[in-house]
């Protein structure tokens, strides 16, 4: 017959050999956890070695840890899944001609020679500042994203095939988005600076959306590159405003481009 286990046995969770059959996580934290370094220390054990911190650290990943990696990992599934246009023999390849052209839409060439032109032709001091603090913001976006890419080193997707028009050294990395980023930058910038009839204000908020899709669609991003990117633009637009170049705080810049 089992002798009777003693009622501080089960408060502790452990049977009756002493081996602990439930591991609570709150009183792993509070007192170390039954086998670890400490505990074998005050238990007079001499024969086991201590365990090197990194091995703890491996065997007790901290929740946060542990959320991270399931996001990543979901991440990386549903990323794969939905990249149904990263080749022409993907479920939806014919419709990667389509996506290369949403990709250039949101491009850094076409946006800053576009800006540039605009702002060698404008004929108005108004639309010189506005031209001018688009060229500013869409230069620190440039810069930002290849920090944070040369940073962070999170490679593309393995089914991206890299045939991008036009790229720097970082753009092998994939975190963030730099069109997302892009996108969600010009879209706050135009709807605040420009006066657009309110259809124009919903296409401009559509190509957002239809640039972000298109990145995971084309196989260039995982999901996380995108929704990081949106939200690192729709920031970089605050410190564009919070920055804001005009003729008063910078006369020389804006003596240049003067007629
Ligand atoms: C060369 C210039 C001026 C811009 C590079 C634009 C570019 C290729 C960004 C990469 O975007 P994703 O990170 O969304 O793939």
């Amino acid at each position: 017959m089992p002798s009777p286990r003693s009622s501080r046995e089960r408060r502790a969770g452990s049977s009756s050999s002493g081996r602990p059959e439930f591991l609570s996580l709150v009183s792993q934290r509070s007192t170390g956890s039954p086998d670890s370094p400490s505990r074998r220390k005050e238990s007079g054990s001499s024969a086991a070695a201590p365990m090197p911190e990194e091995d703890c650290m491996k065997l007790n990943p901290s929740f946060v840890a542990i959320a991270l990696s399931s996001l990543l990992a979901i991440d990386l599934w549903a990323s794969k899944r939905l990249g149904v246009c990263a080749g022409e023999g993907s479920a939806w390849g014919s419709a990667r001609p389509l996506m290369k052209v949403i990709e250039i839409s949101g491009h850094g060439i076409p946006w800053l020679l576009g800006t540039f032109y605009g702002l060698c032709q404008s004929d108005s001091s108004a639309a010189r500042e506005v031209l001018l603090n688009l060229l500013f913001a869409l230069l620190l976006d440039l810069m930002m994203v290849a920090v944070v890419k040369g940073i962070v080193k999170r490679p593309r997707p393995t089914h991206n095939k890299m045939d991008m028009f036009v790229t720097i050294s970082v753009d092998k990395y994939s975190f963030p988005s730099g069109h997302a980023t892009r996108a969600a930058l010009v879209c706050r910038f135009v709807l605040r600076h420009l006066v657009l009839a309110v259809p124009l204000r919903v296409l401009m908020v559509l190509w957002v959306l239809i640039v972000s899709i298109s990145r995971v669609m084309l196989g260039r991003h995982n999901m996380t590159d995108v929704l990081f990117g949106l939200l690192l633009g729709y920031v970089l637009y605050s410190v564009v405003e919070y920055c804001w170049l005009s003729p008063l705080s910078v006369p020389a810049l804006f003596a240049l481009w003067s007629h």
